[in-house]
């Protein structure tokens, strides 16, 4: 059989992985891909002292890597999107598939990168950008393909829900979490990314791209992380019988798609509640099969080199079919994409949980009471908390009931005007998740 040639280009965690995987695995791999996956040239800046290089072609120049001729496919494993765009394009314009692990790259210049590998008759794979180890994108692109995906919500970043968990379980320190995070591979080069939400935007909108057939519109996601999230509206939402989770939710109505990444209550008996640790999770509701939940690790070395491997396979099964005889980049093809409008913030509704920090005297609850009611927000749930010790405000914590964003920002404005109430009142949305 003859081999498929693999450039690889980056050999840190994922490089790293992938390197050994293929190596440890390949007699399992070769009968799968029905050739063996040879290692042909890696391009590295470095070393990696944990892959044994004795035997491999390396060059420091990793565009030599999308130029050389005895390469069939080209791993991107760099990360960014300058470079790597300009490698994975440069690649694609020497006739090489591609395979990456970039969900950057693939949020913010995948229409262009698949029309170019279209026009150069090449594929391009990125199962390992979202939600690592996970076959979240062969389940959404085919697994699911019989079904109209109504919505899906996931945890798709590793380092914050490693954050949380350890913040809700041991009840350690952010920054503590986040360097240890760092140390085992897990975190974006630049750490904002997976705390700001901004890792988990990229990719969400691959999977409402694949779920919902819309082209990838990363500038329209809702973005907000976890870093303005305190223990204490971790440890009040567990009383009230929920658990803080960062989420990703893509859904879809006749108003059009929504696209939001947020923290989020969810009720502690739901699977999604229970992922924890570097795990991901995704939940998806098909209208024929209903909810399938997709679970497992979600960053580090090994399980992302499992789905990149994974791509490999494939595209060493596929590589000798015509272009219009393999899987789209997207799922569908560039002329079946919907252009469906995104719904506004202001629009999406969800019940939520306020915390407010209000003085401890008569009157302050009803004038709550009365500004949720004026703009017609229900109260399921309400507690107040004893001050705490030397402390003149008192926590009040309200969960609504559903109510569109435009309103309950309305109400917090209302609120925080207020003197008897301070001004800034703690808000996150809550997921049911009942599908
Ligand atoms: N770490 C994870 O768990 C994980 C999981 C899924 C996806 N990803 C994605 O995989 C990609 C790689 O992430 P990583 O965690 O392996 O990063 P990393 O920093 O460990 O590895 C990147 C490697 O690329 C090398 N590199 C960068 N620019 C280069 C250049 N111009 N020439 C040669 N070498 C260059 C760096 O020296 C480094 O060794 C990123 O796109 C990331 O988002 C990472
Ligand atoms: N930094 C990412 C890597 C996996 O994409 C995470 O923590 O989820
Ligand atoms: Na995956």
């Amino acid at each position: 059989m003859k081999p498929v040639k693999i450039g690889l280009c980056g050999l840190g965690t994922v490089g790293g992985g992938t390197f050994n995987v293929l190596r440890e695995n390949a007699v399992e791999i070769a009968a799968r891909a029905q050739a063996p996956l040879e290692i042909s040239l890696v391009g590295a800046r470095r070393d990696n002292p944990l892959c044994d290089l004795s035997t491999t072609r390396v060059t420091r120049d990793i565009f030599d890597v999308a130029r050389d001729e005895d390469v069939d496919i080209v791993v991107e494993l760099i990360g960014g999107t300058t470079v790597a765009r300009e490698l994975v394009e440069t690649a694609i314009r020497n006739g090489k598939h591609i395979v990456t692990a970039n969900k950057a790259l693939i949020a913010e210049h995948g229409n262009e990168i698949f029309a170019l590998a279209a026009e150069h008759g090449v594929a391009v794979r990125y199962e390992a950008a979202v939600a690592g180890g996970i076959p979240i994108i062969k389940a959404l692109r085919e697994g699911l393909a019989g079904n109209r995906i109504e919505w899906l919500a996931g945890i798709i970043n590793g380092t914050g829900n490693f954050i949380l968990s350890e913040m809700r379980e041991h009840g350690r320190e952010f920054s503590d979490v986040l360097a240890e995070a760092q140390a085992l591979g897990y975190a974006e080069a630049d750490p904002t990314f997976d705390v700001e939400g901004i890792d988990a935007a990229h990719k969400l909108v691959i999977l409402a791209s694949l779920a919902f057939g819309i082209p990838l519109q990363f500038e329209s996601v809702y973005t907000e992380g976890i870093t303005r999230l305190t223990p204490q509206d971790m440890d009040y939402a567990e009383e009230l019988g929920y658990r803080v989770k960062h989420l990703g939710v893509a859904k879809q109505s006749d108003a059009g798609v929504e696209l939001r990444v947020h923290p989020t209550l969810i009720p502690k008996e739901r699977l999604l509640a229970n992922v924890n640790g570097v795990k991901n999770a995704v939940l998806v509701e098909g209208s024929a099969v209903g909810p399938t939940l997709y679970y497992g690790a979600g960053a580090g070395a090994a399980p992302t080199a499992s789905a990149v491997v994974a791509d490999l396979v494939d595209l060493a099964r596929d590589i000798s079919a015509e272009q219009e005889n393999r899987v789209p980049s997207l799922s569908v093809t560039d002329d079946a994409l919907r252009d469906l409008p995104i719904v506004p913030m202001a629009d999406v509704v969800t019940p939520w949980y306020l915390r407010i920090e209000a003085e401890d005297k008569p009157g302050v609850l009803s004038k709550v009471a009365t500004i949720l009611s004026d703009l017609g927000i229900s109260i399921e749930a309400i507690i107040q908390k004893a001050p705490p010790p030397g402390a003149t405000r008192v926590p009040v914590i309200v969960l609504t009931s559903h109510a569109a964003q435009g309103k309950v920002d309305e109400a917090v404005a209302r609120m925080e005007a207020l003197d008897s109430i301070s001004s800034s009142i703690s808000r996150i949305r809550v997921e049911e998740l009942d599908g």
